[in-house]
């Protein structure tokens, strides 16, 4: 092959020259700055940009962030004359202060495309947090209660955030601390003994708990003796009581194995399902005594309280009057346990923006506590969602909500009759399109973002959407079946010089970048804006660069290994954010 390179690409600290090809021709920037500048190439590399004009070139860097005596401008023309292209860099101009290179994209397209070959459904990720530990808590409904939007998109995100770390080399722990504790379990029993049918609780175990408990509530506004009732209940429940723990573990168990089969239509498993419930008296007791010890527990009217309003946290109520916990002082006890048994390097608390202030004073708590580790807590937050509720009214369950959203989708994919025909599973696929429908509507946006569940909106295929990218990815897995040939990795590169080819290429080089940057944002949107750029990317190759009609076979081969590196690259990056790539729809 022609494009085989023979110089060495020079070390430089920072580049990834096996997970990031772009990285080897950065590395040859870095180097010949260093040289011109006199400044180590691993600091040239860390400040090297992409030119917002996509005419002056490739790889730019600002002069004046090297900080070095003189005129930028004059010096970056100096360092252009003084430059001779190699194998790589094929050109340097300046412009300016910024100083701009063009690399030999048909070098790129060379080992991108082999590397694509090699790795296939790894390209993209890389080894950088390889023995580290993140401990990723999402989800974490509450048992009897509704699943409202907060908690679909703790689990849209907090699946996202753990993949992106599974990406990056991390060790991932997924856990769903589940709201199992607390006198409402109490007050769900005293309303199971009144309104409980076996029956309904093994049919839907999550429907009738919650059925139960709304009525048990209206009761308890009435009259206020079954408040008493609750209490007691849970009282016994903390004090280990056997028969008052074994209905609510049947509540516990049946409820989590419901939730387990809504998550794999998400795609989603668990590795601990966990819970404010599991949360052992002896770490809470031991919290305890050390916040004694350390002088910061007051008293109020018989409850123990944490006065925080130094820092502006106000005040945190750690246990009740009757002696029993709450649920700050189960999460301090959790997050101790939880260090205890995987030392995380990272844990990621995926909850509403509404608990700030929670996880605020959990933060706090730990560091006045003297936990050296506190700094790996971090609280990943999110907006609020309105309107999400099912044509016939408000749900409050995300099975009613998945339901409605196939069905909706079925609808949609029914107006185009003869496409319709041909989909082998309808069902099945108007339930992906549709999940993949509400997760690109989630993600779409900053994640502290409020937004309105819009159904018209996310079911287009066109614009930025879900079915938009599940069918983009579609569309070149029907290319790879109708064309009648296989893929060739020993194709002539220069067969790929048309500039929507070589687009194609620049973007599909960039996914290792997204992949790497999404670790320090955690930000889905991110790669949705780059996966809708690349199908977009994509749709426009597609509109000149045939494969099926390309008359010259081996330009149809070039292109086919082309399309499909891209149609890797696209569902590597569905999969990262929690979609199944389809093939077919
Ligand atoms: N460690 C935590 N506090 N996690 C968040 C739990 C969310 C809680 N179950 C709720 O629905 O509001």
């Amino acid at each position: 092959m022609s494009f085989n390179p023979v110089t060495p690409v020079p070390q430089v600290k920072g580049a990834d020259l096996e997970n990031n090809k772009l990285d080897s021709f950065r590395s040859f920037v870095a180097s010949i700055v260093a040289e011109f500048s006199g400044i180590s190439a691993d600091n040239i590399l860390a400040i090297l940009e992409v030119p917002r004009n996509p005419e002056h070139g490739d790889i730019a860097i600002a002069v004046p962030r090297l900080r070095i005596q003189g005129n930028p401008a004059q010096i970056a023309q100096q360092w252009v004359e003084k430059f001779s292209p190699n194998e790589y860099i094929t050109s340097c101009t300046a412009t300016g202060h910024y100083l701009n290179f063009k690399i030999n994209k048909l070098l790129l397209a060379n080992i991108l495309l082999d590397d694509i070959y090699k790795r296939k459904e790894k390209y993209g990720t890389n080894q950088s947090g390889a023995g580290k530990k993140a401990l990723v808590e999402f989800s974490s409904p509450n048992i009897a209660k509704p699943f409202h939007a907060g908690h679909l998109r703790s689990t849209i995100i907090g699946n996202f955030v753990k993949n992106v770390h599974d990406a990056n080399g991390w060790e991932t722990i997924g856990l769903n601390y589940l709201g199992d504790w607390g006198k409402q379990y109490g007050l769900l029993a005293v309303g199971f003994e009144k309104y409980g049918s076996e029956e309904d609780l093994l049919n839907n175990p999550i429907k009738h708990l919650y059925d139960v408990y709304v009525k048990i509530n209206e009761d308890a506004d009435k009259n206020e003796t079954i408040n008493d009732q609750a209490r007691a209940y849970f009282k016994k429940m903390e004090e280990g009581d056997e028969a008052a723990l074994s209905l609510w573990k049947k509540f516990r168990n049946l409820s989590i194995e419901k939730y387990k089969d809504t998550y794999a239509r998400l795609n989603i498993n668990f590795d601990i399902y966990s819970g404010e419930s599991q949360v052992s008296n002896e770490s809470i007791n031991r919290a305890l005594e050390i916040l004694k010890e350390k002088k910061m527990l007051q008293e109020s009217d018989g409850a123990l309280i944490i006065d925080l309003n130094q820092y502006k946290l106000d005040v945190a109520v750690v246990q009740k009057k009757d002696g029993t916990t709450l649920y700050i002082t189960r999460d301090i006890g959790a997050a101790i346990e939880r260090y205890e048994k995987y030392k995380f390097d990272a844990m990621y608390y995926l909850v509403a923006s509404q608990q700030d202030l929670h996880l605020k004073q959990l933060f706090k708590i730990l560091e006045l506590m003297g936990i050296e580790w506190v700094g790996r807590c971090k609280h990943t937050n999110f907006g609020m969602v309105s309107g999400m509720s099912t044509r016939k009214g408000t749900a409050v369950f995300l099975d009613d909500i998945l339901e409605q959203t196939k069905e909706s989708m079925h609808e949609v994919m029914k107006q185009n009759e003869k496409k319709y025909s041909q989909v082998e599973n309808p069902d099945k696929v108007a339930d992906i399109i549709g999940i993949s429908a509400v997760m690109i509507q989630d993600m779409a946006a900053k994640r502290i973002r409020n937004y309105a569940f819009n159904w018209n909106r996310m079911f287009s295929f066109e614009g930025d959407t879900g079915p938009y990218l599940q069918y983009a990815h579609a569309r070149l897995c029907s290319i790879e079946r109708n064309c009648g040939f296989g893929i060739n990795p020993n194709i002539d590169i220069s067969l790929l010089s048309e500039k929507s080819a070589l687009d194609l290429i620049d973007m599909v080089a960039q996914y290792p970048d997204f992949v790497k940057g999404a670790l320090n944002t955690l930000e889905p949107c991110t790669i949705v804006t780059y996966a809708m750029k690349l199908s977009h990317t994509i749709s426009v190759a597609l509109e000149t660069l045939w494969v099926v009609g390309q008359k010259e076979h081996k330009v149809a081969e070039a292109r086919l290994l082309m399309y499909w590196a891209s149609r890797i690259t696209l569902g590597n990056a569905l999969k990262l954010l929690g979609l199944k790539p389809l093939e077919r729809m």
